[in-house]
């Protein structure tokens, strides 16, 4: 039997960890064989911390034989303390009519706070991963509180940006979304971010000659893609939940396990590739290995996607300056 890896989970009692709770428990996300401990931190208000109550008596009713332990908490101290694994998740959803950068200077906070804690107890390897909006400058901000972690096991969240994006192009193309490749998604969760398949294959031809519609691109895919958060919010009247919970498992999965060379999108902090200044967290094209992840390198950038890739840029240079208070 292998040691059980510590998960810390944050905002475990709303909606995106009811739908991430249950599916790390039950293996999905770190391997069938591997035991988890799960470590749940929830606000200190009497009803957010009665609803993570209830979540832990559910996950205790489902019985998983792989969840070794449960920890529930309101103190950062207490849910980091050893964690191998952070899931960021609590934050405030936006709603109707807001952009995910709206949420900021409320959300920022947060983010000092359990930055600071992983800082002080989590495992010295502890791997983060930022969900809650605007998620990557959030994840920026953690990693500038945590200042004895190593930045690069900071990450923020672009797999669902990813996700949707292959979900588009098996719909434009009529091929099977498992056997897309190649594919990225830049820059920042929000409307300004690049999904660009101009290196994506199916069965090893190019999708960018079998779409052959540079109009579909600039006017269908690239804005559906960057607005799907919205659309989804507009016919849920809630944010979306199980597929954000279903990208957090395939973002860590593939991270700790291996993406078996394919290429996935990670939000990392950027070492300076394709012009993104150093340290800001930037969606890439990353292979991952054993807990690492290298950005995958020499992809030629032509104008129009330097455009885009600055134009998110300095969506996220602004956000950045926009906390830079709270991080002195
Ligand atoms: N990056 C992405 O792709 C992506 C996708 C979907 C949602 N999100 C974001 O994820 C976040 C959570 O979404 P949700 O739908 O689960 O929201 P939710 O309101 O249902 O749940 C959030 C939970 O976090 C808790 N919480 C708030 N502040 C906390 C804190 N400081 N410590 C611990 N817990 C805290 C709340 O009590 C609540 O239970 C939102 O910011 C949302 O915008 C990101
Ligand atoms: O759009 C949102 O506010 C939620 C999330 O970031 C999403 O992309 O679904």
């Amino acid at each position: 039997m292998k040691a059980p890896i510590r998960v810390a989970v944050t905002g475990a009692a709303g909606q995106i960890g009811y739908s991430l709770l249950f599916r790390i428990a039950s293996g999905e996300m770190l391997g069938k064989d591997q035991p988890v401990i799960l470590q749940m931190l929830e606000l200190p208000m009497e009803k957010a911390q009665a609803a993570l109550k209830g979540v832990m008596m559910e996950l205790e009713d489902c019985a998983f034989p792989l969840l070794a332990g449960m920890v529930g908490t309101d103190d950062p101290m207490v849910a980091f303390k050893d964690a191998d694994v952070a899931l960021l998740v609590g934050a405030r959803p936006r709603g109707p009519g807001m952009e995910r950068k709206d949420l900021l200077l409320e959300n920022a906070k947060i983010f000092t706070v359990q930055g600071k804690a992983l800082n002080a107890v989590a495992s010295r390897d502890v791997k983060v991963l930022v969900v809650g909006n605007p998620a990557n400058t959030n994840a920026y901000i953690a990693m500038k509180s945590a200042p004895d972690l190593n930045p690069k096991n900071f990450t923020a969240m672009l797999r669902l940006d990813h996700n949707r994006a292959l979900s588009q192009l098996a719909g434009k193309t009529g091929k099977p979304v498992g056997d897309i490749r190649r594919l990225i998604v830049w820059g920042n969760h929000s409307p300004t971010m690049y999904p660009d398949y101009r290196f994506a294959t199916i069965d090893g031809a190019s999708v960018k000659d079998a779409i052959a519609d540079e109009a579909w691109n600039k006017d269908v895919f690239i804005p559906k893609v960057g607005k799907r958060g919205a659309a989804i919010i507009e016919a849920r009247g809630l944010s979306s939940a199980a597929s954000a919970a279903n990208a957090a498992i395939d973002h860590i999965r593939d991270w700790l396990l291996g993406s078996n060379g394919e290429w996935v999108t990670m939000g990392v902090p950027s070492d300076g590739s394709y012009g993104i200044p150093e340290g800001v967290m930037y969606g890439f094209p990353v292979v991952t290995r054993d807990g690492r992840y290298d950005i995958v390198q020499g992809l030629d950038i032509d104008a129009f996607s330097r455009e885009r890739m600055d134009f998110t840029l300095a969506e996220l240079e602004e956000e950045r300056a926009g906390v830079a208070d709270l991080l002195q």
